[in-house]
């Protein structure tokens, strides 16, 4: 039989596992420490707990960290993890080192439902959520583990639209019984899921990116099914009721496609469009991906572009590109692969 994974689990699942088998209460703090801090392998090696109690805990729990089936590496020190147990049923994470920062980009589900245009991930439809288990074990799992500064979720899926999982991975990250990491270390990237994003607002201290691609309905829902569920003026509309002029940060995506909508009449609309939010733009070079009719800006597009937001009184990026050589770069995660084996998906 297979064993319950105890990585995943907050606290209050914890303290039930714990009465569940008889254990005394402060054995949740305990089990915790080991799997969030101490980050162990093993139930043997929780060594403050009783034999016996680690004997019961084993015969039907495991700590359920599990290592990376691949890896490739890019000339630019980007690396991207493969996790899963078959072809069809993997995640990619990236990570990414720079200067004093390390990155790592994580997948909350395997495929994805709103099918935008321009995204492998999309391309592939969706399979199944992640677990919290499988969300956390990207972080813990990978050798970098220990550098990490910063954690992003801008890999494959949608994480508002499973947002409970997700909700259980950053109460672990922040909590001082867990990772204890502050909420400014990690940034959740939303297409817009309405219900996700006031469950994600309400319940953590996060930043916030969000991705709008054009100021026009019109033009958003020709590359964005979901404009038609959740307009951009509805989101939009919705972010005025929450503070982002402190702690957290709110922050528009926006990829530059040449000649659709990287014009100066887009930059201005966009700024009017944003007028009153504290909120920043970062701008995504498009990469290209088979089957689709798009390019992206070129660089002067896309100084244009951010010179003409900044003058209009927005913040805004130009987002540089990492691990393009390894298809580690935003939305180029894709590991299904049409009767592709493991070693296949990463060449
Ligand atoms: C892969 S998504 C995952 C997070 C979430 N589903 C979202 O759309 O924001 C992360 C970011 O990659 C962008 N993206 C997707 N496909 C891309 C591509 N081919 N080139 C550049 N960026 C892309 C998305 O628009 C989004 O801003
Ligand atoms: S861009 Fe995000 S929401 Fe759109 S298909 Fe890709 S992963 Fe899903």
């Amino acid at each position: 039989m297979e064993k319950i994974r105890l990585a995943g689990k907050n606290r209050s699942e914890i303290a039930e596992i714990v009465a569940e088998l008889g254990m005394p209460r402060f054995t949740t703090l305990q089990i915790l420490k080991w799997i969030y801090v101490k980050r162990v392998n093993h139930i043997d090696e929780m060594t403050d707990l009783s034999k016996r109690n680690r004997l019961f805990l084993g015969e039907k729990y495991e700590v359920g960290y599990f290592p990376p089936v691949d890896e490739m590496r890019s000339l630019d020190g980007t690396v991207k993890y493969l996790f899963g147990k078959s072809a069809r049923d993997s995640v990619e994470s990236v990570y990414i080192p720079d200067r004093d920062r390390a990155t790592l980009c994580v997948s909350s589900q395997v495929g994805c439902k709103m099918n935008c245009l321009f995204c492998m991930t999309g391309k592939q439809g969706f399979s199944r959520n992640l677990t919290a288990n499988e969300i956390l074990n990207q972080i813990v799992s990978i050798p970098e583990s220990d550098t990490l500064t910063n954690v992003v979720f801008m890999g494959m899926g949608e994480p508002l639209d499973n947002v409970e999982e997700l909700m259980k991975v950053l109460e672990i990250l922040t909590s001082d019984w867990g990772f204890a990491w502050s909420p400014k270390r990690i940034t959740i990237s939303t297409i817009g899921h309405k219900s996700g994003m006031i469950r994600f607002l309400e319940g953590s201290e996060c930043h916030l990116a969000v991705s709008l691609h054009s100021p026009y309905p019109v033009e958003r829902l020709s590359l964005m099914p979901v404009e038609k569920a959740w307009p951009e003026y509805e989101i939009i509309e919705l972010l005025r009721n929450y503070d982002f002029s402190k702690q957290r940060r709110l922050s528009f995506e926006y990829i530059m496609f040449n000649g659709l909508n990287d014009s100066i009449e887009h930059a201005e609309e966009l700024s009017k469009i944003l007028r009153g939010l504290h909120c920043r733009v970062n701008l995504i070079r498009f990469h290209a991906i088979p089957g689709v009719d798009l390019k992206s800006s070129d660089e002067d597009a896309m100084i244009r572009f951010r010179d003409c937001l900044n003058r209009r009184g927005v913040i805004c990026t130009i987002r540089s590109s990492r691990g393009e050589d390894i298809f580690a770069a935003c939305g180029m995660l894709s590991t299904v692969r049409k009767g592709g084996t493991r070693t296949d998906i990463l060449k």
